[in-house]
């Protein structure tokens, strides 16, 4: 049997609205939950393998997407946020009840400055824009996955039609190298 990649990705993916235009993220907890409110849809909706993005329990990828940071607002519960790691390019904004990451927001200067990562499970509205392809498939075998089952997962994901690769898309790639070229005076 295949392993179990994500709840969003094991039974197809269910494509997203273009019309849809945001709506409210919830953390896990049964009381008090901590609402971000989003007003866009995202943009490179994606799976991560890598160990820092927020996973659901028995998920091996995250689901992770970004909007731009003034379409995000904290609208409930904020209190019970904290970063997860402040020396990290991304910081994690996690509930410190629940464990889930509400969002991600680069701080210091980066190519993605002025992006906010996002997980769409956890809003209860149709229409988020689907996963578009898998990232950083590999860093899944750096949190214990068995590495001989790699074909598994990449056949998995091409037998749902998304591309899989080990760090992100080429179009993510690229745009990356075009601000580290601009910023060096070389574009
Ligand atoms: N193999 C590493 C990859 C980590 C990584 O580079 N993650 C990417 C995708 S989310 C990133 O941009 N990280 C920046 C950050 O976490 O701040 C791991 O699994 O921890
Ligand atoms: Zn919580
Ligand atoms: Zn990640």
């Amino acid at each position: 049997m295949a392993p179990s990649l994500h709840p969003s990705l094991d039974n197809g993916i269910t494509p997203g609205s273009p019309s849809f235009s945001g709506g409210k993220l919830h953390c896990l907890c049964s009381s008090s939950p901590v609402e971000v409110t989003l007003t866009s849809n995202v943009a490179h909706n994606h799976a991560c393998g890598c160990s820092k993005c927020w996973k659901p329990s028995g998920a091996l990828f995250s689901i992770v997407g970004v909007v731009p940071k003034a379409n995000l607002s904290v609208t409930a519960n904020e209190d019970k946020l904290a970063i997860v790691d402040e020396n990290a390019a991304i910081q994690r904004f996690a509930c410190k009840e629940c464990g889930t990451h509400l969002y991600g927001r680069i701080k210091n200067e980066h190519p993605f400055h002025g992006l906010d990562f996002v997980h769409t499970e956890l809003s209860d509205e149709k229409g988020w824009q689907e996963p578009q392809f898998a990232a950083f498939v590999s860093s899944i075998i750096e949190q214990g996955f068995d590495p001989s089952k790699m074909d598994e997962v990449r056949g998995k994901f091409e037998s749902l039609g998304l591309e899989t690769y080990d760090s992100l898309s080429p179009a993510l790639m690229d745009a990356i190298a075009t601000w580290t070229a601009k910023k060096n005076g070389k574009l």
